[in-house]
């Protein structure tokens, strides 16, 4: 689902936040992503959104060579993948409901069928029964499964995560994680940063650990 072939990435022309990095995923398979603070972990997730472009080596996503993708061809492509945030980036003005309708509406989906979706998506992460409140109205665990309703409306086949938990207590984290689990398990592949090493070590998948941009571990599923 994922290969990296040699992939360096330049900021500014100078600065190298990823060198020399291979690997790959499987369609199927759940993956976290670690390391220190500036290590590269986001980097590397922008380039499979294809929000940044590599400076180096070679990036193939779900069968696409991200470098011969066309501007016209990117939005399609995105669409493949869920993406869920740390700060979950809500709309605050705007229902639970409306906030994981938003990127079907952008698509142009038919009302019943986005609707359908949407709650498919919030019965899925328990919150079908919230649908008409406001974010400011949910707890901050409550507001990350918004996050993920959001990113996996879409049926993506990849979903990502950049530190999904960084602002929860360990068992909302647990949960949080538990979800992500759910979704692989009917085939969803996921990758997830995360410095909570407790954690993910505790969940017993493949760990890709980065040390100043260079892949230095890659544990396999235990
Ligand atoms: N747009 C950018 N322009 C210049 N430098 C950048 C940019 N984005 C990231 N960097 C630098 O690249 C390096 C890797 O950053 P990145 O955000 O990928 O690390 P990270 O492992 O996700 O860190 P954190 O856990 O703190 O989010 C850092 O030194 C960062 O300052």
């Amino acid at each position: 689902m994922i290969a990296f072939e040699h992939v360096g990435k330049r900021y500014g022309g100078r600065f190298e936040a990823l060198a020399h990095l291979s690997f790959r995923v499987a369609r199927g398979e759940m993956v976290f992503l670690t390391g220190h603070s500036g290590a590269g972990k986001s980097s590397l997730l922008r380039l499979v959104m294809r929000l940044e472009r590599p400076t180096r080596g070679r990036i193939v996503v779900a069968g696409h060579d991200i470098a011969t993708l066309h501007s016209s061809q990117v939005p399609f492509y995105r669409r493949q993948i869920g993406v869920v945030f740390q700060d979950h980036q809500l709309l605050f003005d705007r229902s639970i409901f409306h906030n994981i309708a938003l990127p079907l509406e952008i698509q142009g989906m038919e009302p019943r069928e986005s609707a359908r979706r949407v709650r498919a998506a919030l019965d899925k992460v328990g919150l079908l029964h919230r649908e008409k409140a406001l974010p400011i109205e949910l707890s901050g665990g409550e507001q990350q499964r918004v996050g993920i309703a959001r990113a996996v409306v879409n049926k993506p086949a990849l979903l990502l995560a950049d530190e999904p938990t960084g602002n929860l207590d360990p068992q909302l984290s647990a949960d949080i994680m538990a979800l992500f689990e759910d979704f692989n398990r009917i085939g969803t592949t996921v990758m997830i940063a995360s410095h909570d090493l407790a954690l993910i070590a505790r969940l017993r998948h493949r760990i890709l650990r980065l040390r100043d941009g260079r892949l230095v571990g890659d544990e396999g599923a235990r």
